[in-house]
């Protein structure tokens, strides 16, 4: 992707999302599941952050409650400065579909639109005009250019996740959550993806959260977030494989 003139990251500034001694307990009494308890971690704006941890350590759960899609138990989620632990449903709704973009491991596609209709979608549903010059430019990195016509059935893994991808990016939305995007990639494919994801942050200083178990994917994110049964267990910043995967196998030690 080319630089744009204007620069639109702010790594010092405050965070796009953070979460402030999140707590989130499924069910009660006995089976009662403490899944978060006590993070606080903020995203900074314009950066690729993995959030990476065992099984069970509350990844989900964490992106869930930040994306405005489950509701926490206590704390505060924080997007841009608006405490979305506070708001009633519509307003969350209205955050999701116009401040939040989502990729998850399944594509998430509407199967009867065409490549083109799903970029668009959200914000058709938000009645806004894409950015001309935005939308070409994600279509043409993304290589999708032949594809817009298409079906999501007539399109490969890797392309019907590239338009998620797309349909992503063309709202320029505060935060675009990634839940395993790369999981039922070939990985060429999924190289692909976590590269635009990466280029993204560089070049469009779009701000990007995304979970996964996969070291090789986390490589590509700016700054590691590791969790550990529903708490904050360290970070790593220039991940590489090696340090994350020295640091999951650590935490699977002290467990
Ligand atoms: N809806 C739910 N009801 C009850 N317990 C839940 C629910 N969702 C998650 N949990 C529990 O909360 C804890 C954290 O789950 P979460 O899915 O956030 O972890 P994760 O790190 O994303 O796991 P994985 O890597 O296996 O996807 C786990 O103990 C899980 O069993």
């Amino acid at each position: 992707m080319q630089r744009q003139s204007a620069p639109v990251t702010d790594r010092n500034g405050p965070a796009a999302v953070a979460a402030v001694d999140l707590v989130k307990v499924y069910g009660a009494g006995d089976t009662a599941v403490r899944a978060l308890d006590g993070v606080s971690v903020g995203f900074e704006r314009g950066r690729f952050t993995a959030i990476m941890g065992p099984s069970g350590s509350g990844k989900s759960t964490l992106m869930h409650c930040l994306a405005g899609l489950d509701t926490a138990t206590s704390g505060q989620v924080l997007l841009g400065g608006t405490d979305l632990t506070q708001q009633p449903d519509r307003v969350l709704t209205k955050a999701r579909r116009e401040r939040i973009g989502f990729v998850f491991q399944s594509f998430n596609l509407l199967p009867q639109l065409t490549a083109s209709a799903n970029i668009t979608l959200p914000l058709d549903l938000a009645g806004r005009e894409p950015d001309p010059v935005l939308l070409d430019r994600l279509i043409t990195t993304l290589g999708l250019g032949g594809r817009l016509g298409h079906l999501p059935s007539e399109l490969s893994g890797g392309q019907q996740q590239r338009v998620a991808l797309a349909r992503a990016l063309v709202s320029r939305p505060e935060v675009v959550f990634a839940d395993e995007p790369t999981g039922n990639l070939d990985s060429r494919s999924g190289a692909e993806v976590l590269a635009l994801l990466r280029d993204s942050a560089r070049d469009l200083g779009q701000t990007i959260v995304m979970v996964t178990h996969d070291p090789g994917a986390a490589a590509y994110a700016d700054r590691v977030v590791m969790l550990a049964d529903g708490r904050l267990a360290g970070e790593i910043h220039q991940p590489d494989i090696t340090s994350v995967t020295e640091a999951l196998q650590s935490l699977a030690v002290n467990r």
